[in-house]
């Protein structure tokens, strides 16, 4: 496709988004909200709606439910969100500006033109259409040039994805600017080299979704079966490879030729009614409905998000891990984000002049079958407040990479009180000792809306060499930093819970004589 040149090629570029505008808080808009709003990015948003701020505030509450079991990595603090009465104080001054309204050429057009009228001549105009034209979206903007599609896939706060598609008078610049820029917020923008109606997810999905219409139509299966075949088989395969990838291996040792060789020919047999649009008559759409129903008997909307969010959380994290820990697909995307989130979380730690508590939300996969936040969740807040106050002295992850790290070799944690879902828990963290080697640590973890205390946790921390695994000096500037770390909480009060050991029990005298028997007979 022919591209335009920028307009403006003087305008240095945008280091990243700080204010985003969305037009339209729907079921998209609401999730474009969500997921630049927990990139600690401003967003303004306009739609007429009555309740458009339950609406949105309503999604913006899944999605930080969702980033609160998707990642440990420090999140940045949540942008504000304000909503707006008109279009062009919506978008004045925004970065980003994205379009999410009723998917009507007419009505994105008139859209449009307001935004282009409005905002900054240099911000950058998505469209999340799903299948019209950017060049017929662009055609009556005075700034065409910053113009692209930014089609996302629900729900947008999760799913990465995001196509740009550039129309005719589109600049080269803008779409690798746009897929630059949405980068700090998780998402991965892919260009797609030529405008096409529905662009390249939509044309597969909707293939799919004729045939799907057809097999129910022609009483092959029911809406059940139909999704029980997807999410039992290939809907798995999808998530962690493409449809090529996945027929690479199809082909076995042969690989991809033989496979074509193979199942090619069958594309010739009269398997697929893709060409034939269903009627869509009253009575198909009473079938579907009905049997939609009767296969969500009991299932609100919210408890499905919830649902298909936590599925797509676990999904995500398994990718994580996938490739030997390197991360795959998603997954690796996840773990790229979550690197740029420690080292901004480093860069911001290192310059601060004094250490800030640590505070987290507990999600719903902390909570255990008595209904409060499991042990291991204590430990891992525990060494996520030891984390950050290793970044404060300077232990970040260049240090780390550079061959040096402190390792945890011993740790005694109290439980004291309950955190239930939803609770706001702070860590505190003091240095209690330190020399060369150890870093002795305290911390405390309170709940924020009491203030009471759930936990303490004290750890002995080693310094260590990677490559040999043995204990070596930290760098004199880490000293020199845990020493005014320590000197700067001297003045508070001693922890009185440090340095204790667990007490041995003392059974009462009966059941001690049971005990010191079976203790004799299991010797004998
Ligand atoms: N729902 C989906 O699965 C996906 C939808 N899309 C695209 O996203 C866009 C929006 O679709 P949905 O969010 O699903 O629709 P929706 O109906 O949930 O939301 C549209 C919102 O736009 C608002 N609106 C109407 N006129 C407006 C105006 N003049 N100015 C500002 N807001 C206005 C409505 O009040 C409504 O809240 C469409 O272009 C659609 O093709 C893209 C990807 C997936
Ligand atoms: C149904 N739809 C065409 C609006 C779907 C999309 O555009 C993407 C998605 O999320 O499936």
């Amino acid at each position: 496709m022919d591209h335009a040149t920028p307009s403006s090629a003087a305008t240095p570029a945008l280091a990243r988004v700080t204010k985003a505008a969305c037009v339209g808080g729907g079921v998209i808009g609401g999730g474009w909200v969500a997921r630049f709003l927990l990139a600690g990015i401003d967003v303004a948003v306009f739609d007429p709606h009555p309740e458009a701020a339950r609406i949105v505030g309503e999604v913006v509450a899944n999605a930080e439910a969702a980033y609160a079991a998707l990642t440990d990595a420090p999140l940045p603090k949540p942008g504000t969100l304000t909503f707006r009465a008109s279009i062009a104080e919506t978008v004045a001054g925004a970065d980003w500006i994205q379009e999410s309204v009723p998917e009507r050429l007419d009505l994105k057009r008139s859209v449009l033109a307001e935004i282009d009228a409005a905002a900054r001549p240099d911000a950058l105009i998505g469209s999340s259409t799903s299948g019209l034209l950017p060049s017929d979206l662009q055609a009556e903007l005075r700034h065409p040039e910053r113009f692209f599609v930014a089609h996302p896939y629900n729900p947008v706060y999760l799913l990465p994805l995001v196509e740009i598609v550039g129309g005719k008078a589109t600049a080269r610049e803008t779409i690798s600017e746009a897929i630059r820029l949405i980068e700090p917020t998780g998402m991965k923008g892919v260009a797609i080299d030529r405008e096409i109606e529905a662009f390249v997810g939509d044309r597969l999905l909707e293939a799919l979704w004729r045939e799907a219409l057809w097999l129910i139509k022609d009483g092959i299966c029911d809406v059940e079966t139909l999704d029980d075949v997807i999410r039992y088989s290939f809907g798995l395969r999808w998530a962690q490879m493409g449809l090529f990838q996945t027929y690479r291996i199809a082909g076995g040792e042969a690989g991809m030729r033989h496979f074509l060789g193979q199942f090619g020919p069958a594309l010739q047999w009269p398997w697929t009614k893709l060409t034939d649009v269903v009627d869509l008559d009253e009575a198909l759409v009473d079938r579907i409905a009905s049997q939609s129903d009767a296969q969500n008997e009991g299932l609100s909307i919210r408890r499905l998000e919830r649902i298909r969010d936590q599925n797509l959380v676990g999904i995500l994290q398994a990718l994580k891990g996938g490739d030997d820990g390197r991360g795959w697909g998603a997954g690796k995307l996840l773990a790229d984000f979550e690197q740029g989130l420690w080292r901004q979380a480093s860069a911001e730690a290192a310059g601060a002049d004094a250490l800030r508590p640590l505070t987290v939300r507990v999600s719903p996969s902390w909570i255990d079958y008595n209904g409060h936040m499991t042990e291991h969740r204590y430990l891992q807040v525990l060494g996520d407040a030891t984390d950050q106050l290793l970044r404060f002295i300077g232990v970040d992850l260049a240090y780390v990479e550079a061959g040096a790290s402190y390792y945890t070799v011993e740790s005694h944690l109290r439980h004291l009180g309950e955190a239930k879902l939803g609770d706001r828990i702070t860590a505190t963290s003091r240095v209690l000792s330190f020399d060369g080697k150890r870093l002795h640590l305290f911390h405390r973890l309170t709940r924020s809306a009491d203030g009471a205390t759930i936990a303490t946790g004290e750890h002995m921390l080693l310094h260590v060499e990677r490559a040999s695994g043995k204990a070596a000096p930290a760098a004199d500037t880490i000293l020199r930093r845990i020493a005014a770390l320590a000197a700067a909480q001297a003045h508070e009060a001693a922890e009185a819970e440090a340095g204790r050991a667990i007490r041995p029990a003392t059974p009462p005298a009966d059941h001690a004589a049971a005990a010191a028997e079976a203790n004799t007979s299991n010797r004998g």
